[in-house]
């Protein structure tokens, strides 16, 4: 395809984008002029293969963005990973690097944290996740909807590598559930999961149209000690952990026997990296499942109960989680994932437990301790 005939497209696209100015596109074409490197359809990589690329992480303060700046801070430097949110950062994270305001819905100041800082890989993790997003749906529809669409629009004008995760909730009660397959029915029921098939369809629109290296994994639903979940359905998990160690009880807000995917943060984030690290041309698809277990509340209360026999736990269903929970999936079939990237989990459910216990125990005789 004719280099200009590209450009042509991608100015055709800036002009009518919302935020884009053809003077930005004529920019990046300019980087481009020797090669078709950002808006070409050769798929290029797209940050400084030699070098350790710049990350910026969006929405870096949730459940997820901390966990994955240690990890890439230890692969790639401390200066070259920088964390970026609408809060305050604790001080612990403010002294562990880099970290800067940004809000996803202001593109301006998004587009100079990219360019000053030299911005190569960009991992798009804010957003209003299923159970906060079924309360305010306007929100969710600003921060899922339109602050993706800065966030490819800039990756697509500076070349950037961009990563955004997607969800167990892209799946719906007409999906395939046990397991939903990579390539299937998707007629979600939640704002949030709608915002993410949407971001799904346009990052390999992006891809196909203007050569983005988009990378989007459907995560599981996420279990972690040190970090809090931030508005799902998938939240109780992580609760219950927590109110077992502490007080021995915990109210579940879903049914006993809702089976739905999980993955420990470590599975999850160590995915995040192998797949932002595979060669573009390894990746047949821009999509991914990624799978590692799955269990029912039930499952999960007979897990610890082996550890803490006296954990009493009750059920208070809530019908509009559980109504999200009945129509997500109970696993994913993630062999795409293995066989082009490699992927392969490493905690199931036993694992998964005493790796949790063991950290939130420890965390809790060091707070005693101080
Ligand atoms: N935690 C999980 O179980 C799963 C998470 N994911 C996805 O992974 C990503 C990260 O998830 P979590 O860390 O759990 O989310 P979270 O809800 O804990 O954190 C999201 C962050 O986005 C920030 N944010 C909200 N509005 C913003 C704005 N206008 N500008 C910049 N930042 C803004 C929030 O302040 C928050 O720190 C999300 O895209 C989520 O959909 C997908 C599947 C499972
Ligand atoms: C599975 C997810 O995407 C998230 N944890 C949620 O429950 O909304």
């Amino acid at each position: 395809m004719p280099v200009m005939q590209l450009l042509r497209g991608a100015v055709k696209h800036a002009g009518s984008g919302p935020r884009c100015s053809v003077q930005r596109v004529i920019s990046a074409a300019r980087g481009v002029s020797s090669s078709s490197r950002h808006f070409g359809r050769t798929h290029p990589q797209s940050c400084a293969d030699t070098d350790h690329p710049k990350v910026l992480i969006t929405g870096g303060l949730g459940q997820l963005g901390v966990g994955l700046a240690k990890l890439l801070r230890r692969r790639f430097g401390k200066n070259n990973v920088i964390l970026s949110d609408i809060r305050k950062p604790p001080n612990h994270v403010y002294h562990n690097g880099p970290f800067i305001f940004s809000d996803i819905l202001d593109s301006k100041n998004l587009r100079e944290i990219v360019v000053n800082n030299n911005i190569s890989w960009l991992v798009h993790y804010s957003a209003v996740l299923s159970a906060v997003g079924e309360n305010n749906v306007a929100l969710a529809k600003e921060v899922n909807i339109t602050g993706l669409h800065n966030i490819l629009d800039i990756a697509a004008e500076h070349g950037l590598r961009l990563f955004v995760p997607s969800t167990i909730g892209a799946f719906g009660p007409s999906s395939p559930r046990d397991p939903a397959p990579e390539l299937c029915v998707q007629r979600p029921r939640t704002i949030y999961g709608v915002s993410k098939v949407h971001a799904e369809l346009m990052g390999e629109y992006y891809h196909h149209r203007y050569g983005l290296d988009f990378r989007c994994l459907r995560y599981p639903g996420i279990i972690s000690a040190d970090s809090q979940p931030g508005g799902g359905t998938t939240d109780y998990a992580v609760q219950m952990f927590h109110a077992a160690v502490k007080t021995g009880c915990f109210e579940c807000n879903l049914r006993s026997d809702t089976r739905l995917p999980m993955m420990y943060i470590d599975d999850c984030l160590r995915a995040t990296l192998e797949f932002l690290e595979a060669p573009a041309e390894s990746l047949l698809s821009r999509t991914y499942n990624i799978n590692a277990t799955s269990f029912t509340p039930h499952d999960l209360v007979r897990e610890l109960q082996k550890a803490l026999p006296g954990l009493k736990i009750t059920y208070n269903v809530d019908p509009v989680l559980q109504a999200i929970a009945d129509g997500w999936p109970m696993a994913l079939e993630d062999g795409a994932a293995q066989r082009d990237w490699g992927w392969k989990h490493e905690y199931d459910l036993s694992e998964l437990v005493r790796t949790m216990l063991t950290h939130i125990s420890t965390g809790n005789q060091l707070a005693q301790a101080y």
